[in-house]
């Protein structure tokens, strides 16, 4: 008979990884040894990318050959261009990621192999092609066509010009890509353990990355970007502190807020406020930042609860013209980063993940014919 399951998985140890580390009592997170505060706002996100995915912080040759991988790969592919208008009518921005991912492997040229070098160039294609399939999504439903690409910006650059329709400031930019670097990897999340799943079983990066993309979707992980804007929204900047205790008292979940590793202040989160009260000053309207300091507050004192690094995202992004329902896709963007890399370390040292369960339901029933039921 199988023992109790760990609810949730809480506490289990699902796989080993070089990828990430996270200390959650003392609030630290590391990618392959390296502090996220040595990271953001120093490495960029084509960088961490390369650290990820390859194994090492580039020198300047590899990360101008990186770049120049990434730039042939930022394209749609013909099958996910030719459905991009259909799906931008009826699919929701996740949805619609879903789908147009799964439908970029049709041309990529490496699509069933799981080898390290066809991982390694997936790897790349995936990351540089996300944010395209994103903004294309997002001009197609809006019925234009996004700027060309602009060659000499960033993957963080050249999202915000094709989203937003016009050339990005540098700090923009800067604050942009330090988001984008901040949620890369985060050890073993629910999209990464999906990712990871898939991939045990051998089969490709494509269908790993297609089945993280619909568990980051969900609200109770990366969907609550959306949710902390969509609440922000609701209240009445006066009303904040009672809104929020009202809500708690009725045992509803305050989207942005707790952890299931951090039981201190999320190192993410440190960064998110900072650049989101720059951009709320900047912005002349500082009234979103305001009510999400007041909630972070009242949270903290009613519950014990840190944000999470979904909750600055969210003014974040919304400071920076992103629209709201495009906020998990950007962590979409940024979480391909981690989620390639563990499918190529789960490839290289594989074993399929298939857990025991409990069982729970009736026994020794007596079956009947139909007629008799
Ligand atoms: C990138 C990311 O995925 S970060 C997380 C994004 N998700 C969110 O922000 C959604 C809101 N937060 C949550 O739902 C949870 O804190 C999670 C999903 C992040 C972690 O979940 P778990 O570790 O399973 O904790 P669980 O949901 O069991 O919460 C433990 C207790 O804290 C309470 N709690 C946890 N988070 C919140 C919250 N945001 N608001 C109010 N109460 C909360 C729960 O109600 C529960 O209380 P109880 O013991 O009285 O029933
Ligand atoms: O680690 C988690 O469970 C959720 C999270 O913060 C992330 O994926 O970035």
């Amino acid at each position: 008979m199988a023992d109790k399951p760990t609810k949730g998985l809480a506490d289990v140890v699902a796989a080993s990884t070089a990828l990430s580390d996270i200390d959650g009592k003392a609030g630290r997170l590391f990618y392959r040894g390296y502090d996220i505060h040595d990271l953001a706002g120093r490495a960029t996100f084509e960088e961490t990318a390369h650290l990820l995915q390859r194994g090492k912080l580039p020198n300047r040759e590899e990360l101008d050959a990186f770049g120049e991988e990434l730039a042939r790969g930022r394209e749609l592919g013909a099958l996910a261009a030719a459905n991009i208008a259909e799906i931008a009518e009826k699919q929701k921005p996740m949805e619609a990621l879903r789908s147009l991912v799964s439908l970029s492997a049709a041309d990529d040229a490496d699509r069933d192999s799981i080898a390290p070098d066809a991982n390694l160039r997936k790897a790349a294609r995936l990351t540089a092609q996300q944010p395209l399939l994103v903004a294309g999504y997002h001009a197609a439903r809006t019925g234009g066509t996004p700027p060309e690409p602009n060659p000499e910006l960033s993957i963080a650059g050249n999202f915000l010009l094709q989203v937003t329709g016009r050339e990005p400031g540098t700090r923009e930019v800067e604050i942009f890509d330090a988001c984008l670097v901040l949620h890369a990897d985060h050890t073993m999340n629910a999209s990464t353990f999906a990712a990871r799943v898939c991939a045990a079983t051998l089969s490709d990066m494509h269908s790993a990355i297609v089945a993280a993309i619909g568990t980051l979707k969900g609200p109770l992980h990366g969907g609550a970007n959306e949710q902390v804007m969509k609440t922000l929204e609701s209240l009445s900047p006066d009303d904040v502190a009672r809104s929020v205790r009202e809500k708690l008292a009725a045992h509803e979940k305050i989207m942005g807020f707790g952890h299931r590793v951090y039981k201190t202040e999320d190192p993410r989160a440190t960064h998110l406020r900072r650049m989101s009260r720059e951009l709320a000053e900047a912005s002349g309207d500082d009234t979103y930042y305001r009510m999400s300091k007041e909630m972070e507050e009242v949270v903290l004192e009613e519950k014990g609860l840190y944000p999470n690094v979904d909750f600055y995202a969210a003014t974040v992004y919304h400071y920076l013209g992103i629209p709201t329902d495009l906020f998990t896709p950007v962590f979409s963007i940024s979480r391909m980063a981690g989620w390639t890399a563990h499918v190529i370390e789960q490839h290289a040292d594989n074993r399929l993940i298939r857990p025991d369960s409990e069982y729970i339901g009736e026994r020794d029933q007596k079956w009947k014919p139909i007629e008799e039921r």
